[in-house]
């Protein structure tokens, strides 16, 4: 597995495991790939249990890579006793010095792969993974260290919902600086190496402030319970801009202040841009369906401002976590962590490699864990070594380089560790300078005996030889033992020092506790005595009792009586008489004495009283569970109702932002179409005004134009109908020429009645005076003509071809008298035909008839068609209208025949008068004949029989 073949050399070699520590752990699976290595499940072959090892691959590349690696083994040190920060168990370095291994207790999965399985985070699991992830970096903070890369795939998880952080390679130290210091330090660390995940990264470190506070790790965690709520991230920017954007999008309006407090930088003016807000983005809309106590602590570590984000200190007494407060809620770091390589200052990759080697090599002495060959210890290395284990009292800082400690010592309390922690170092530093005296010693002893073994006879005292090496060296090691020992010695007497103190605190504290121990149970014995008492009491009995044991003894229980007698009896002679006062432990022992002695009923009775007792107790908590409980629910109710009222709000101001859209929208479009009809500004108006009387008047015109440009297409059809219609019924109008026909035949019947020629109707050209040969004839000719018109006329609806019934009775009726005169009423022209039934008798003035009968007509055709064709309400509609347009014609018609008619008559008059009646009726004649008969396509038939009709009722 760590060597696969198919992938390429560079990613073989980031695979690929060091052969020792193949040797030392079997490798299983792989766990995780980050930024800067490989994680693998694997077991250690020595002591057969399972770890994570994790491999920085190029641990040393460059100084930022290398101040990551020794930043994580640095903190992983340092916090290893947390219960919720992953324990470092071993570091190895490769063969090859480049890269670095390290082993961590094993952890199931983490927090990134939980939430994206869905629904497995339950309420109660997501307030305890709060609960852990507050308590640790709380810690993390007591020492001074922010973390700086919180976000869920760096929070370990298991099956039992137990939480580590892991991955410290971002995390740094918070310096108590001078602020100029520290501002170059936030413009180097900030700018440079801080990568963390933008989705978690706080809006300072996004607008690039210089601000850099504890907050920045609050921020994540507020944005990791977000995450857990809604189970995809809060704010998934792309790029740094975008994720400002989701920021204040999301938080409610930022206020200078705001800004201010992030700290004037080239980003923050990012965060006082103008942002269209979505109220779809907001965080209350994000975690609508979560409780109140998590929306409550989002908002509160959500915040804009790092210095108003809740604290680590203030959140794990948050409501939604707080019921898990345990003893791990109060651990806590009393120093700060100062790593031996300052954190805010920039060495080597040696410097770092070496101090990390060297660090590796003074732990590991028997070092079965060192892979290749250790690297030699330098001079300054050793003094290092001192170094580490410095406790300066004033800047309150302690060395993170700490002996491994066993499990056990891990469980305890942190002050006790620091105790044992302290302890270690005296015992250490005692050693050390207990073998270096011992070296002093035996160095001083060896230059004295020089001193003292006598020189050699035969050498002057003059020429004295200068002492021996041994003796040259020995005074030099025990100037410099002596020059050592002084600053352990003084080290030494500081360190006791503050073991004194905290002893002395210690014991003071233990004392304090001891005491209230004491009072404790003596409180607690009192109320056991209450109690007793409380439980029996017989009057009777306590008389007894009273007379018996005295004033204490007056309250023992009475169903203890038998059995207390017994004792009383075998004590009262050693017993003397307290009758003012008895000591507490005389009653005690009485007491227990007599327990022994109770019987099973009285036992009985005592545990039913206790049973009630706690039945009462019971009772009580139940009822106050049950006010709680209610004044849960009247507070959700309230607020429950809160939010349907906000919601109904936010409907309506949806509702009028949309109409408001709406009525933009119109005028947008209205303007547009002003533009289109080119119309002019009426200037009389004001602005707004003008803008819709002209786009109102602009729209009426247009759709007045649309109107008639419809009609003339309706116009259009019409005509195109009027002219098919024509076309089809050719014959029929042809046939109209009949009518001028019966015209011209009707006057000369009149004329016949009536000589004077009432009827106005001329007579036609060369008919000659009335009398005269020339008339007869012409009327004799007319006579035929006629007989001949009818005839034909008969013939011709013999064929049947006219579809119209009404117009072939209409007439075949008008002029049935006509053809009786002829045909001398031989016989009915429909007889046997559709009409039969309605055969008129020769008695019977029909020309009256049939004048009734006309004007019905058309309403009598449209009912026939109606029958005829039911379902067609548009062309019925056209019929009506048509009928109606006719009915309107005939009238005009009935005017102007009535006004020339009169006009005739008037004429007439002035040509009898002047003797001229018969030029004018040449004239009308000529006129006539000029004319023709005539053929008007777009004349109806309907309208030449009203005219018929007329002539008829002229007649
Ligand atoms: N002790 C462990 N037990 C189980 N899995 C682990 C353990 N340590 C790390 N992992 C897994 O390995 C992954 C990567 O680990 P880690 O974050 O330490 O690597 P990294 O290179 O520092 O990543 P990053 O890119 O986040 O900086 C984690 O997300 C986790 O899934």
């Amino acid at each position: 597995m760590a060597n696969p073949t198919n992938i390429p050399a560079h990613e073989r070699r980031i695979h690929e495991l060091d052969q020792t520590v193949e040797r030392i752990f079997d490798v299983r699976k792989r766990l995780g790939k980050g930024a800067y290595g490989i994680v693998w499940k694997a077991t250690d072959r020595r002591q057969k249990n399972t770890v994570a090892l994790k491999k920085i691959f190029d641990a040393f590349r460059d100084e930022t890579d290398a101040q990551r690696t020794y930043r994580e083994v640095i903190f992983l040190r340092a916090f290893r006793h947390h219960p919720n920060i992953i324990r470092l168990v071993d570091v190895f370095k490769a063969a090859n010095n480049l890269d670095f291994y390290l082993v961590f207790e094993f952890m199931e999965s983490d927090l990134h792969n939980v939430i994206k399985k869905g629904d497995v985070l339950k309420d109660i699991h997501k307030r305890f993974v709060m609960y852990q992830l507050i308590n640790a970096i709380k810690y993390m903070h007591s020492g001074n260290v922010i973390h700086r890369d919180l976000k869920p795939s760096n929070i370990l998880i298991d099956s039992k919902c137990r939480l580590k952080v892991a991955d410290f390679g971002l995390a740094r130290t918070l310096s108590s600086k001078r602020k100029a210091d520290y501002d170059a330090l936030d413009q180097e660390g900030m700018l440079t190496d801080y990568v963390a995940t933008r989705w978690y990264r706080a809006p300072e470190i996004l607008v690039a402030s210089r601000s850099y506070t504890k907050g920045i790790d609050m921020w994540g965690l507020g944005c990791i319970l977000g995450e857990m709520i809604r189970q995809k991230p809060l704010f998934q920017g792309t790029s740094t801009v975008n994720q400002i954007e989701k920021i204040v999008t999301a938080l409610p309006d930022v206020t200078q202040r705001d800004i201010d407090s992030i700290g004037a930088s080239f980003g923050s003016v990012l965060l006082s841009k103008k942002i269209h807000r979505d109220r779809r983005h907001s965080l209350d809309e994000m975690l609508r369906n979560c409780c109140d106590d998590a929306i409550s602590l989002v908002k509160s570590l959500l915040v804009l401002n790092p210095h108003l984000r809740l604290t680590a200190k203030a959140a794990i007494q948050h409501p939604y976590v707080s019921r898990f407060r345990t003893a791990s809620a109060d651990m806590e770091l009393r120093v700060d962590i100062q790593p031996p390589l300052r954190d805010d200052v920039r060495y080597g990759v040696d410097q770092y490699r070496n101090n990390l080697y060297d660090m590796m090599g003074r732990e590991s002495s028997s070092s079965a864990r060192t892979l290749s060959n250790a690297t030699p210890s330098t001079p300054s290395n050793r003094d290092d070594s001192v170094k580490t284990v410095r406790v300066t009292t004033r800047t309150r800082t302690a060395s993170v380089s700490q002996a491994t400690t066993s499990p056990a010592e891990r469980k305890k309390e942190p002050y006790s560790f620091e105790v044992t922690q302290t302890r270690r170092k005296i015992k250490l530093l005692v050693s050390t300078s207990k073998t270096k005296a011992k070296e002093t010693n035996r160095t001083e002893n060896a230059v004295s005996h020089a001193h003292i073994a006598p020189p050699p006879a035969a050498v002057p005292a003059a020429a004295a030889p200068a002492p021996p090496a041994p003796r040259k060296s020995g005074e030099k090691t025990a100037q410099k033992c002596r020059h050592n020992h002084v600053p352990i010695q003084r080290e030494l007497a500081a360190v006791a020092a503050v073991a004194r103190r905290k002893k002395s605190t210690w014991q003071s504290q233990a004392q304090t506790q001891g005491k209230f121990h004491a009072e404790a149970k003596a409180q607690v014995q009192a109320l056991l005595l209450t109690q007793k008492i409380n439980i029996d009491g017989s009057p009777a009995r306590m008389r007894q009792d009273n007379h018996t044991h005295g004033q204490t003894q007056a309250t023992v229980p009475p169903p203890m009586n038998r059995s207390l007698r017994k004792i009383s009896q075998e004590k009262k002679p050693k017993e003397k008489p307290h009758k003012a006062e008895v000591s507490k432990p005389t009653v005690v022992t009485t007491y227990h004495r007599r327990e022994r002695y109770l019987t099973a009923e009285e036992r009985m009775q005592r545990r039913q009283l206790e049973i009630q007792q706690k039945k009462e107790e019971e009772k009580v908590c139940q009822q106050q569970i049950e006010q709680e409980h209610e004044l849960r629910v009247s507070q959700r109710r309230r607020m429950t109702e809160n939010y349907r009222l906000m919601e109904a709000e936010r409907d309506q101001l949806e509702e009028m932002a949309e109409q408001e859209a709406q009525a933009k929208a119109y005028k947008e479009i209205a303007r547009k179409v002003w533009k289109l009809t080119e119309r002019k500004e009426d200037d009389s108006l004001p602005k707004d005004q003008k803008d819709d009387s002209t786009i109102l008047n602009s729209c009426a015109s247009k759709c007045y134009r649309e109107r008639i440009s419809h009609l003339e297409l309706e116009m259009e059809k019409c005509k195109e109908q009027l002219v098919d219609f024509v076309e089809e019924h050719r014959d029929l109008l042809n046939y109209d020429n009949l009518r001028y026909h019966l015209e011209k035949l009707q006057p000369l019947k009149k004329d016949s009645e009536h000589e004077d020629g009432d009827d106005g109707r001329p007579l036609p050209e060369g008919s000659g005076d009335p009398g005269s040969q020339s008339y007869e004839n012409f009327l004799q000719e007319q006579e035929k003509e006629r007989q001949r018109q009818v005839q034909e006329f008969l013939a011709r609806d013999e064929t049947n071809e006219y579809d119209n019934l009404n117009l072939d009775n209409a007439y075949r009726a008008k002029y049935y008298h006509l053809f009786r005169d002829i045909t001398g009423g031989s016989s009915s022209p429909d007889s046997g035909r559709r009409d039969s039934g309605s055969e008129p008798s020769p008695e019977r003035d029909y020309s009256r008839d049939y004048a009734d009968y006309f004007p019905n007509y058309s309403d009598l055709e449209e009912d026939w068609k109606e029958q005829a064709h039911p379902v067609e309400p548009r062309r019925q509609h056209e019929r009506t209208e048509k009928s109606r347009r006719m009915k309107e014609r005939l009238e005009d018609q009935r005017q102007r025949r009535d006004r020339l008619l009169a006009q005739q008559k008037a004429s007439r008059k002035q040509h009898e008068e002047l003797g001229l009646h018969h030029k004018v009726h040449r004239h009308h004649h000529q006129h006539h004949a000029a004319s023709g008969p005539r053929y008007d396509p777009m004349r109806l038939r309907e309208h030449d029989i009203q005219e018929a009709n007329f002539s008829t009722e002229l007649i």
